[in-house]
């Protein structure tokens, strides 16, 4: 199952899926990082992506944002062709981020924090008080400046401040870096939780025992381009197949 198989994206039909790229070149400055990258997210999947430290897995996401340069290939959001890639663009298109570093403002409250995810005016499920009903702790911490926060509070008001976003599709980028492990196993429920009410997770993470739990799919990274993808089977045997692809 976890045979290597051609990586999605060329070939898929775009207009279906809520995230396509499609052999992407991407760089910082003249930095080459991606090379011909592709992959697609369909509605309500849970895909990991999976691969060494430095493979470009964060670039993939600073792509979508823009912040890393795409020199050739294509980008498609909600089945949209997206020629000049930028994050209120992706959020426009159903496409929110918890960033690497949760990027939490420090001089915003946590119910100003959370407002900001919400620029984008798309409507839906999500708003402030639904935000408080999964988190309670950021309602009684609302007015708090938000990186007053402890580490696993701040990554709760990120994912929040995403999902009042209202979005189709969720990237997660090492939401767990630096957490305790009581703390990650909340958070792996709370992103079941998500996913169960239809947001699709494009979940970067080196803890594999959580990719396990939260994920259905992953695509495995390597150079800058995405060189396996199978089934994620929550088992010692599942592990044991995603673990080889974290090693290439
Ligand atoms: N702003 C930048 N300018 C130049 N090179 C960069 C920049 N940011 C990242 N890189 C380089 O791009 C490559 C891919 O980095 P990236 O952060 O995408 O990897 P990653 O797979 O997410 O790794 P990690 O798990 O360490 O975050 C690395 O060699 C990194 O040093």
């Amino acid at each position: 199952m976890s045979a290597a198989r051609p990586p999605e994206g060329e070939g898929t039909p775009v207009r279906s899926a809520l995230l396509t790229l499609t052999g992407v070149d991407a760089f910082y400055g003249s930095a080459h990082i991606l090379h011909g990258l592709s992959l697609a997210v369909q509605p309500g999947e849970r895909v990991a992506l999976i691969g060494r430290n430095g493979v470009g897995k964060t670039t993939v996401v600073n792509t979508i944002l823009g912040l890393a340069r795409m020199k050739s290939g294509q980008l498609h959001l909600g089945g949209q062709p997206i020629a000049r890639p930028r994050p209120h663009i992706a959020a426009r298109h159903g496409t929110a981020v918890v960033p690497q570093g949760r990027r939490i403002v420090a001089n915003l409250t946590v119910e100003e924090n959370l407002r900001l995810g919400a620029a984008a005016g798309r409507k839906g499920h999500w708003n402030a008080p639904e935000i408080y009903k999964l988190f309670p702790i950021l309602k009684e911490r609302a007015r708090t400046p938000g990186t007053a926060l402890s580490g696993g509070q701040q990554q709760m008001l990120a994912l929040g401040r995403a999902l009042m976003a209202n979005p189709d599709l969720i990237l997660l980028d090492e939401p767990t870096q630096g957490l305790a492990p009581v703390i990650v196993d909340q958070l792996a429920d709370i992103f079941r939780r998500v996913a169960d009410q239809g947001t699709a997770l494009l979940l970067i993470e080196q803890n594999l025992g959580l990719v396990l739990r939260v994920a259905h799919r992953y695509l495995a990274m390597s150079k800058g381009s995405v060189v396996a993808q199978g089934a994620v089977v929550n088992s010692a045997e599942g592990l044991a197949d995603i673990e080889e692809h974290v090693m290439v």
